[in-house]
């Protein structure tokens, strides 16, 4: 018998060992304990064969058994072997991203459980001699029908009466078998359900009549149209089967608010997942989503690994948002993977947003995915107007027009909230010297320091390399340095002293550090405690503030001239998110763009269609200019302390494809050359089929890591880029 184990290692494919004499055979999925090279690893099975390429002599027997059922289901093991193939990355690594740390350093998969019992003495005493403690009668009683796990006899009995019961003899713990609690769906109630409007009805009869079955929606909502209604109610018949939904959310989006709607809806517990979590507590999610205790499983990117005892829908809510796709190690797109998954697991996946990706929208355009749409807003709420402010040759005070200085105090007169967007954190994004004109830089990044008044501290926005602001300049010695452009920190300072009369609050990942604070933040504005609110794309997300009636977003510029083909995608798509969050309730909400270039063909199409007429647009010119999702991308990159090895090594790997119908273009500097020190180099392969790049890749990776400067760069390859920076 061969077993083949992935292990956690970079190289690809899995390993061969021998199964020792007397052994019995591990099933697939189950964790085991390797030799390799002089140390000891752990890894999972993927495979059980008669043979091996490898010699058998040359083969090392396995070390230990780790599990006696498997921690991944055939099913989800199927899916990762997928995933794996189709990221081009090592199965070992891909199995071990996916799996909880506490599993991956060797825990017990398995949920011990303590009972108590009664001891001998226990059992052969009559409990009425107990009757003048009629609590610990009742406690022996109950014990003497069977055991009982002590979690649930916690919640009959106190403390003090199983204590005292201990202190005489006549119980003990046991360690058991654990039994699953999955009475959940006894347990729903279904509580304040809201009458569907006629689209709303629409969407979620469609969901119904696929909900046995796989089939991809596209939820393509306006902001605030009520888009989580059709969730609450696409998924209440499956939960009251039993079955089990899994949500995934943005990072910044996942809010005690998120997870007290379902909790309320149906009256159980919600099983959250996010980056705030110890391991052990990530691990008994894990456990009970995977033992099927759990109905509803709320979480970030890496929640897509979860098992489900009993699959019943995925969600993925604002499928456009950048933080579904890693971007480190295996840089997995968690929307892709939930489509693969949900076609495996059989069961239907809706895609949420008010402003789909381009590759989302073309699906559903091109019938793969069914197209739901949600065109008004919920509840009475009116849509946002949309207007933009031409800036050029005005004068600006922090940034702000005075015609839009005007504004803003129409709506706070009004009792409204202002929300000011403006997508740099920070007091100043660079100190100059006003002498000599020399600019602090990182040298590790050649890109300006961030100036931080109220941390006194130069920060590269880049790397996180820190240092205290200078008194002088560093090249002419001069005293007069002079932060130049606007960042939050100083936008929140100058509101305050035009308005003297209200109060201002900021909510960046420098205020907002730690999800508590975050929350506070958000609590405090529902409150009304502030009147102006200052943000970076933190306040973009899926938040609901009723009070809100205008939004102003300073600077568009910036986005409009970018190198990076998504960049309008993305403008578009904060433009849209952040305009969402006005008029949400019963005022009328209001956006205003301060540009330079009130004229752009963006802009307009933008304000005066919305997005989906945009996105039609967007995806035309990329079908014209061959772009993605009209072509498929992968995207090589290196990184060294000396440019010509990154660059050298990516010439290597370009030499190593023989023609095809493969577009190569590079290789090039990335848009951001240098970073922590190291030259930055890309190659961008690109062809109209997938199958030829996948094809290509799967025969060429293993020449590719044999290349003379595989090992004198860092390297990685990103199938599906987002990101050229
Ligand atoms: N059928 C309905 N009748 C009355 N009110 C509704 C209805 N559906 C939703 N609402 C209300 O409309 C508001 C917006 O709904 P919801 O948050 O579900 O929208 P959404 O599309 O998920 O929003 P966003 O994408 O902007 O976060 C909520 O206050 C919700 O209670
Ligand atoms: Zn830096």
């Amino acid at each position: 018998m061969i077993v083949e184990v992935a292990l956690p290692v970079p190289l690809r494919g899995g390993f061969d060992y021998l199964l020792p004499e007397g052994q019995p055979t591990p099933t697939p999925g189950c964790r085991v304990r390797v030799p390799f090279g002089s140390r000891q690893l752990s890894g999972v099975v993927v495979t059980i064969k008669q043979d091996s390429e490898q010699p058998t002599a040359k083969l090392r027997q396995l070390s230990a058994v780790l599990d006696h059922q498997p921690i991944l289901s055939e099913r989800l093991l199927e899916w990762l072997n997928w995933a794996s193939r189709y990221y081009q990355h090592p199965l070992g690594d891909v199995i071990s991203t996916a799996l909880p740390a506490r599993l991956r350093k060797g825990d017990a998969a398995t949920i011990q459980q303590t009972c108590w019992q009664l001891t001998e003495t226990g059992l052969a005493q009559d409990s009425q001699s107990l009757k003048r403690a009629p609590q610990q009668q009742a406690l022996v009683e109950r014990l003497q029908s069977g055991r009982c796990d002590a979690r649930t006899l916690k919640q009959a009995f106190s403390a003090t009466v199983i204590r005292a019961l201990e202190e005489k003899g006549l119980i003990e713990t046991v360690e058991d078998e654990y039994v699953a609690d999955t009475d959940w769906p006894q347990r729903i109630h279904i509580c304040g359900q809201l009458t569907p409007n006629l689209e709303q009805s629409l969407a979620i009869t469609a969901v119904n009549n696929h909900a046995q079955g796989f089939q991809c929606f596209l939820l393509e909502g306006v902001t605030g149209s009520g888009k989580t209604e059709v969730y609450l109610q696409t998924i209440a018949p499956l939960l009251k089967q039993g079955r089990q939904i899994l949500i995934l959310v943005p990072e910044i989006g996942l809010t005690p608010q998120t997870v007290a709607r379902f909790e309320q809806r149906f009256g159980i517990e919600v099983a959250v997942l996010h980056s705030g979590l110890t391991d052990k507590e990530r691990l008994r999610v894990w456990q009970q989503a995977g033992l099927g205790e759990v109905g509803i499983i709320i979480g970030t990117r890496s929640a897509i690994f979860t098992p489900l005892a009993n699959p019943g829908m995925i969600i993925v809510d604002e499928e456009h948002d950048g933080s579904y796709k890693q971007q480190d190690g295996w840089r997995y797109h968690a929307r892709d993977l939930a489509v693969v998954r949900a076609r495996m697991e059989k069961v239907p996946l809706i895609l949420g947003s008010a402003t789909p990706s381009l590759e989302t929208l073309n699906n559903a355009l091109g019938s793969r995915y069914q197209h739901l749409s949600l065109g008004k807003r919920a509840g009475g709420a009116n849509a946002v107007k949309h207007q933009v402010l031409d800036i050029k040759g005005q004068a600006l005070d922090y940034g702000l027009a005075k015609g839009m200085q005007q504004r803003i105090r129409l709506h706070l007169q009004q009792g409204h909230q202002v929300m000011l967007f403006i997508n740099r954190r920070g007091f100043a994004p660079a100190l100059i010297c006003h002498q000599c004109g020399h600019v602090e830089e990182c040298h590790r990044c050649e890109r300006s320091f961030t100036l931080h008044r109220q941390l006194k501290k130069l920060q590269c926005h880049h790397c996180g390399d820190a240092k205290v602001v200078p008194h002088r300049c560093a090249a002419c010695g001069h005293p007069d340095l002079q932060p130049v452009g606007m960042g939050t920190e100083q936008l929140e300072q100058g509101i305050q002293r035009i308005f003297p009369d209200y109060s201002a609050m900021r909510i960046d990942s420098d205020s907002a550090r730690g999800k508590q604070k975050l929350h506070g933040l958000l609590e405090e504005i529902n409150q009304g405690k502030s009147q102006l609110l200052i943000g970076t794309q933190i306040l973009a997300k899926g938040h609901h503030f009723p009070r809100v009636s205008l939004v102003v977003i300073l600077d568009v510029d910036s986005a409009l001239f970018s190198a990076d083909y998504r960049a309008a995608e993305h403008l578009a798509q904060l433009i849209t998110q952040v305009a969402g969050r006005a008029g949400r309730a019963q005022i009328q909400g209001e956006l205003w763009l301060q540009t330079h270039n009130p004229g752009h063909p963006l802009l307009q199409d933008l304000l005066n269609n919305g997005y989906q007429h945009f996105a039609r647009l967007a995806l035309k010119e990329r079908q014209f200019a061959a772009l993605p999702p009209y072509s498929y991308q992968a995207l090589f990159r290196a990184e060294a302390v000396d440019g010509n090895l990154a660059y050298g090594f990516l010439e290597q790997v370009k030499a190593c494809l023989q023609p095809t119908d493969i577009t190569l273009i590079g290789p090039l500097p990335a848009l951001m050359e240098k970073r922590q020190g190291r030259y930055r180099m890309q190659l961008l392969l690109q062809s109209d089929k997938r199958t030829g790049i996948q094809q290509w890749l799967s025969n060429m990776m293993s020449n590719i890591e044999k290349l003379p400067l595989a090992n004198k760069v860092r390297w990685s390859l990103d199938m599906d880029p987002m990101d050229f920076t």
